[in-house]
């Protein structure tokens, strides 16, 4: 099975309410697709999102990346060849990571067309059902209890909380929605980068005391700061979950030498595509670390990717793959059923997406 071209093509998604963490606002999904054609008329898919403000990927980067590197070193290649030109992917070109993951998808994706096994049953099998918890945007208290009380109504039962605009506020916001979905309902947080390590140490504690119960905090501090993130580990009752701070299973395992964190967040997005997060998961794994699978606002074709490593491995104890119901439609087809929480993996060969609607394709 020859690469014999690479597309790339846009499409664009409205979300259901617009989605607004302390980094950004964002109203629609605008990602690009990448399809990887092959000689045997076999085509793999792949999704990247421009999420500059996380990973430094914005739309004409991911494009430059496939145009000057990626395809280059894809084309004419063996799909058999499949530890080396997933090598490749990740060597062509630093940084990129949401263009790599978008081809490492893309390939994985074929080699299950080629062997007819679905990639979750190849990275492990654990299981064929997910229970994805869903986002509550950051907005004043009030809003936010509405949003959790209706997302409640739709038959989430964990809520992934966003808090870090205007933070003298995040303890009322967390108050609210407790107060609003009552005690039965799991609330995490993310605080996206958004407090100091002091304030964060404050923050949770008074959510402690006040009796919030909230199951785990997602980073709290910048990205860099590996010695705060460690200082709020080692003094808050809530568990620390590393997201911004692990890209690569370098940082994984920075993060847990240091032991700057209790849990890591692993998304394709950040760490270049399904063969570096296995091996994220791996080391978790080897060091009794338990992950959660992430996803930035993607639409299913990258998310699917992602419910296929979440359904292989067991040390994933925690999914925040709601990109696709933040959605207003859905414009893929195949892969896997979104059933609100419940999330059903794709039991045909590779990742099991069969067309996207709606591509404009740049060769058009
Ligand atoms: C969409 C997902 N639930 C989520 O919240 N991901 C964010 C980043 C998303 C983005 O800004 O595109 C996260 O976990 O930090
Ligand atoms: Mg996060």
């Amino acid at each position: 099975m020859k690469i014999t071209k690479v597309r790339l093509g846009r499409i664009s998604v409205p979300l259901r309410v617009p989605f607004k963490t302390a980094l950004r606002q964002v109203n629609s999904v605008e990602d690009i697709i990448v399809e990887i054609h092959t000689d045997s008329g076999e085509v793999g898919f792949g999704e990247a999102p421009p999420t500059g403000v996380i990973t430094g990927d914005t739309t004409g980067a991911i494009i430059g990346a496939f145009q000057d590197h990626i395809s280059k070193t894809l084309v004419g290649r063996d799909v058999d060849d499949f530890e080396d030109i997933t090598r490749a992917v990740q060597d062509c070109i630093v940084k990129n990571s949401s263009a790599k993951a978008a081809a490492d998808m893309a390939l994985w994706d074929l080699y299950g067309k080629k062997y007819g096994i679905p990639v979750y049953k190849m990275l492990g099998g654990a299981r064929n059902k997910i229970i994805t918890d869903i986002t509550i945007s950051v907005n004043p208290p009030e809003e936010m209890a509405r949003d959790a009380v209706d997302a409640i109504r739709r038959g989430y039962d964990t809520l992934k909380v966003k808090v870090g605009i205007d933070p003298s506020l995040d303890v009322a916001r967390l108050a609210a929605i407790r107060q609003a979905v009552g005690p039965e309902v799991r609330i995490r947080i993310d605080a996206n980068q958004a407090w100091s390590p002091k304030q964060a140490v404050r923050l949770l504690n008074q959510m402690q005391d006040k009796g919030l119960d909230i199951e785990l905090v997602e980073q709290p501090v910048k990205a860099h700061d590996y010695e705060g993130l460690k200082y709020v580990t080692e003094r808050s009752y809530v568990p620390v979950l590393a997201d911004e701070a692990v890209f690569s299973v370098e940082d994984a395992l920075k993060i847990v030498q240091m032991q700057a964190a209790d849990l890591i967040n692993i998304k394709l997005m950040k760490c270049g595509g399904l063969t570096n997060a296995l091996k994220i998961a791996t080391l978790a794994e080897v060091c009794g670390v338990e992950c959660m699978i992430g996803c930035m606002l993607e639409a299913k074709v990258s998310v699917n990717a992602a419910v296929h490593l979440a359904c292989a491995r067991k040390i994933i104890t925690r999914v925040d793959l709601d990109g696709p119901v933040l959605c207003s439609e859905d414009p893929v087809e195949g892969g896997a059923v979104f059933n609100e929480k419940e999330i059903t993996v794709s039991d045909v060969p590779g990742l099991g997406v069969t067309g996207i609607q709606g591509i404009r394709y740049l060769d058009d």
